[in-house]
């Protein structure tokens, strides 16, 4: 059985240079923004509504499926010490994966549970030589390095019946879900998270639980001051699946790890923020480094601007990511001037919003500078000129790359288009105007939600008709 192996490789084109020097000191609890303070957003009250307890859910193994596979081929988690160094990675696509591959590479290695979605997988798993990355024309693959099991509410109808974590709490779950599933298959998992969890998600786009909603979920879900910790990830490296447990490491880039909503009422913060964190930043291959909290926020809008264009862009013209930064003169060009102008001006508005004061304030504790020298240097960091410089420099390093909503559209699959450019309508329409008074102009990015929403496959001259009259 191959091993994940440690590759020396050469030093990797790093985004970390993109980050200009460390605005954010500390990171401390807080408020954050939200588009909609007083209103509850859809996803939030469909959750809430469902009043139903958190479910009992039973771990499905491979021994589940198939009767000639003995539980000791796929021992159990069952002391606290196993669990509390294990790293559960719920969803097993491209980040999954990536995520999967390059923990298992630690050492000591921590114990990893994949989790799928479906039963089928779980005899796939069994069939298939195990999880399988191409990284700089290497191929690693791991199959003894993890456990994997399937998490549904109905119990086996042979070989051992057992519960998630066996009954207890799991300390350290990666969600890597598509956005839209990431948020419910959490929340089915209430029962076994407590303050002593620390969830990471690795999703694209604004995380849901920044501050008040993410607040109210919590507190709503976990009464008595006993919510996870939750954490999140940007991850730059681009992946391209190759089938159900292979993918391709095509752009190596790097990740970042920040706390979105710790549970300070719990003190000592619970181990498991430092234990996860720290696995994930040092990693091998994963380029991870650790960030604060406003920090993350703020990657988090630069990886939007990135993933609003790069990614519905591909998948209407169907291209890889370089061929939209060829031609700096064309029209994709152009059509990518028009989207970045519109994002500036959102973003800059965001930035200079009152509902953001907060997040901003928290960040100046650690250092002298004030909140509108803060202010100042982060409008200028989401200037036009300036994502349009960092967004060719992404642009560069994740040429080789087929987005992950073109891999959506040409799987059929639903997209992430309202978790980027309609997070980026929805808050021009919150913040109404800009500092001059004049209303936020979105209507490119709403013109490319409909045309990826509707499947347009569009060559050159088309989408500039389309997006640029
Ligand atoms: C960076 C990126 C655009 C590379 O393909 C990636 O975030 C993606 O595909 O979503």
């Amino acid at each position: 059985m191959a091993i994940w192996t440690r590759v020396v490789c050469r030093p990797q084109k790093s985004f970390l240079h993109l980050y200009p020097q460390k605005i954010f000191r500390a990171a401390k609890p807080m408020a954050a923004y939200s588009t909609q303070p007083s209103h509850q957003p859809a996803w939030l009250k469909t959750l809430l509504d469902n009043k139903s307890p958190a479910p009992k859910l039973y771990a499905w193994g491979p021994e589940n499926v198939d009767s000639s596979i003995s539980n000791n081929d796929n021992p159990t988690q069952s002391n606290a010490d196993d669990l509390d160094r294990r790293i559960f990675i719920l969803g097993v696509g491209n980040l999954g994966r990536l995520y999967a591959s390059c923990l298992s590479m630690q050492s000591p290695r921590p114990p990893i549970t994949l989790v799928v979605h479906r039963k089928e997988l779980l005899s796939q798993w069994i069939q298939s030589p195990g999880l399988e990355i191409t990284r700089l024309g290497k191929l690693y693959s791991g199959k003894d390095e993890f456990q994997i099991e399937w998490w549904t509410d109905e119990a086996p109808t042979h070989g051992p019946v057992r519960e998630v974590a066996q009954a207890s709490k799991i300390r350290n779950l990666l969600v890597a879900t598509k956005a839209a599933a990431a948020i419910p298959e959490a929340d089915k998992l209430r029962r076994y998270l407590d303050s002593g969890s620390s969830v990471a998600f690795l999703q694209n786009g604004m995380s849901k639980l920044w501050p008040p909603h993410g607040q109210e979920y919590i507190s709503r879900r976990y009464p008595d001051n006993g919510g996870p910790n939750i954490l999140a990830c940007v991850t730059n490296h681009g992946v391209l699946s190759e089938g159900p447990f292979k993918s391709l490491h095509a752009s190596p880039a790097d990740t970042a790890i920040g706390p979105v909503l710790l549970n300070n009422n719990t003190q000592p913060l619970a181990a498991s923020v430092a234990y996860l964190t720290e696995a994930i930043a040092t990693a091998p291959d994963l380029n991870a480094r650790s960030i604060t909290r406003a920090e993350l926020w703020v990657s988090q809008l630069q990886k939007l601007v990135v993933n609003s264009s790069i990614n519905p862009l591909t998948a209407v013209l169907r291209c890889k990511n370089g061929v939209l930064f060829e031609d700096p003169n064309g029209v994709i060009a152009k059509v990518l001037d028009r989207l970045l102008g519109e994002s500036s001006a959102v973003l800059q508005t965001l930035i200079n919003h009152p509902s953001t004061t907060e997040i901003l304030t928290d960040s100046t504790g650690a250092s002298d500078k004030s909140l509108d020298t803060l202010r100042e240097e982060l409008t200028l960091r989401f200037s036009h000129d300036q994502l349009r410089t960092m967004l060719y420099k992404i642009g560069l390093i994740v040429r080789d790359n087929t987005s992950s909503m073109l891999q959506d559209a040409r799987a059929g699959k639903p997209t992430e288009i309202r978790d980027f450019n309609g997070w980026l309508v929805e808050t021009a329409d919150f913040l109404g105007t800009n500092s001059s008074g004049q209303q936020l102009d979105v209507s490119c990015h709403r013109d490319l939600i409909a045309l990826v929403e509707s499947g347009a496959v569009l060559d050159e001259s088309e989408l500039g008709k389309q997006l640029l009259s």
